[in-house]
Formats: C-alpha cells, structure tokens, sequence
C-alpha cells in the first residue's frame, strides 16, 4: 500500500492511455469568424438524431436527500429510494450533499477563471505527463475519430502523501487549493454514499470501501457552437470506466442527457445538488443489478457550459468482480484488474462497442 502510494501516477494510471494532441475548441470559436461547416466538419456527428429526446421526462430524474439518508428516521424510506434510483436509473441528483458551499463555490469561480486565462498560458498544461492528464485533452486515438465540441483540464488525484502539485496549474492562484479541498470533499462524500449503497445491496461496506480509493478529476468547458449546435456534441454518448462519477455542473447550463427506454432526456441543472452516476465497475460488481448508463452533452448556440467530473476509481492493481446475492445467480461479468478494464476503456480497439460490453460473459 505504502510502495503503491509512493509510486503515484507513474505506478499505474500513466500506462491507461494517451490521447493525440488536438485543438483547443475554445479558441476555434474565438478565432474562427463564422463557424462554417468547412471549419468544424470533423466535430460533426453523423448519428446525433437518431434516438428521441424527451424533456418532458427531465422532472423524474430521481432527487436523494443525503441528510434524510444519515438521520434515524428518515433512514429507511430515503435507502429505498437511492436502491431505486442506482438500479433503475443510474443517474441521481444528491441534495444535502455536506460538501460545504465556500468550496463549492470556491472551485467553480476558478475553473470559469482558469478557462478564461490566454491559451499560451493554459498550454503551459497540455499534456503535462504524457498521459491523459493535463490541459485541451479530449481523448482521441485516431486520426479520423470524429472531434467532441470543448476542451478539457484533467487530472489525477494522488493520496495526499503522494501529491506532486507542481505540475497542477499556479494560475488562478487559488486553484490548487480548491482542486484540493474540492477533491478531499467529494473523496468524503464518495466515502459516505458507498457505505450506504452497500446497504442498498446488504453487502458488508469493506466490500466497497476500496472501489473510490483514487479519483480522476475532468473539467469541462463547452464553448458556445453558433452555426450548427444541433450537430455537435460536447460529449459523445459513453458511459463512465469508474465506480461512481460525481458531477458538479458549474454554472447551471443545460447539455447532459442520460439515455434511458432508448431515447434521451436532459438533465436539468441543479444549483444545489451534485449529480451522482453509476459506473462500469459499479455494474460489474453488482452483476448488472445497477446500470452504467450511456449520456451525452449537447452544446448550447449562445452560452458557453462548464462542469467537473469526479471519476471515483479503485487502485490500479485492484481487482473488479462481480458479487452474487444467490448462490443460483449467474455470473454475467468477468472478472478483471482495474488497469486491464481502464486500459481497455481506453483503447482504440473497441469498435464502436462500449468497454462493458467486453467486460460481460457470452450467454452460454
Ligand atoms: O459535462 C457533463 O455534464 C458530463 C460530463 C461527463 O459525462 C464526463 O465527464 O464523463
Ligand atoms: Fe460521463
């Protein structure tokens, strides 16, 4: 443990992938004039209509209360609830989430300013340690992959006695601070909402404690698209390599749509709550009971989008197996190390098909 955590980044998480350097679409949108289809035709998506949106179902994305969660009373009714919406959504706002609201605010003042700051100087970032951290990082593994409208600043978060901070940005001056705080917070959250989702399956929590030991933390910034929005995508449709995202939407735009019955639904942006998803390793260990759900992230015509991604993600060297409520229940999900999946995830190999996909048992 001690060796694993001396050893950092360079340990594990570097080997998971590279991405090929690309443009910041930030200042394509700044230089560009009018965006012509000449100019953004590799951003582009050929399938972007081809499921239904339904925003008259945006209401139902289910809201848990974590206070109700943590108080005697309440307990029972709101851990039911959270088992409801882990196994037939995937997708829930957490109100009451604790993280208190300096930090909060804190970092999203210094993500809107970081993005603000000249390209020369964020560039000072980009792909800082050859892997899929730093700055202007949307991953991309091939030369004709079509492009994803917004730019990105990643990193990982090593445990505090591992943590090199040279390398995270010095401008704003306060953002190393607040990434830290920020991620410490969330860590605790994660810690919290693990324990009792254990308890929605009746698994012994040390089952889950060491599924959120690392956190990958992604921030976002979805420039504006003025000519053709509709045709962009901030995001492709993809589900998360982790066990549980936490996701922070910095500045009330909409854009996110989880997938669910086949068609699309926005989610509308909660000032006060975080959004939390199921992961892939969510759904493995629970042998598909909880659901790693496919989203997307639209771009709006006139308003730029921020958020910030908390991919919570067990050790590299950990393992990733299903568990099994009875003993006549089948086993529907290898099992792998956390890098294998991770490196898969990352690959270019997959051919259109989602990493879980080759992670599920064929039906015998
Ligand atoms: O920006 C968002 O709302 C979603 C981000 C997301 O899905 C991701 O970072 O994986
Ligand atoms: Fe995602």
């Amino acid at each position: 443990m001690e060796a694993e955590a001396a050893s950092g980044s360079a340990g594990g998480w570097s080997k998971v992938g590279t991405s090929l350097p690309v443009t910041s679409v930030q200042a394509l949108v700044a230089s560009a004039g009018e965006l012509t289809v000449d100019k953004i035709g590799r951003y582009i998506q050929p399938d972007i209509d081809a499921h239904a949106v339904l925003p008259e179902l945006s209401d139902e994305v289910p809201v848990i209360d974590l206070s109700k969660l943590l108080s005697a009373e309440s307990a029972e009714a709101e851990i039911a609830k959270l088992r409801f919406a882990c196994a037939e959504w995937g997708f829930f706002q957490v109100v009451n989430h604790g993280i208190p609201d300096e930090v909060i605010m804190g970092i999203k003042q210094d993500i809107q300013n970081f993005f603000r700051l000249p390209l020369e100087v964020k560039n000072e970032y980009a792909q800082r340690l050859g892997d899929l951290q730093g700055y202007g990082q949307v991953f991309v593994v091939s030369d004709d992959q079509k492009l994803e409208w917004g730019d990105r600043f990643a990193l990982f978060i090593e445990p505090p006695q591992a943590r090199d901070m040279s390398y995270w940005p010095s401008q704003p001056h306060t953002f190393r601070n607040c990434i830290e705080q920020y991620s410490s917070e969330v860590m605790k959250f994660t810690r919290s909402l693990a324990i009792l989702i254990a308890k929605t399956l009746d698994v012994d929590p040390e089952l889950v404690g060491d599924k959120h030991a690392s956190q990958f933390l992604r921030m976002n910034y979805y420039p504006p698209c003025t000519s053709t929005p509709e045709k962009v995508l901030g995001l492709s449709p993809h589900s998360d390599g982790s066990f549980l995202t936490i996701l922070l939407e910095v500045n009330s735009v909409q854009g996110l749509q989880i997938r669910r019955h086949g068609a699309w639904i926005p989610v509308k942006p909660h000032c006060d709550a975080l959004l939390v998803n199921v992961g892939d390793l969510l759904e493995i260990m629970t042998n598909g009971k909880y659901k790693s759900i496919e989203h997307r992230v639209t771009i709006n015509p006139h308003k730029e989008r921020l958020s910030i991604s908390a991919f919570q993600i067990p050790n590299y060297d950990g393992i990733i197996s299903p568990m099994l409520e009875t003993a006549e229940q089948k086993i529907l999900y290898k099992t792998m190390k956390v890098g294998e999946y991770l490196r898969l995830y990352f690959s270019n190999k997959l051919e259109g098909k989602r990493a879980l996909d080759y992670a599920k048992l064929s039906e015998i």
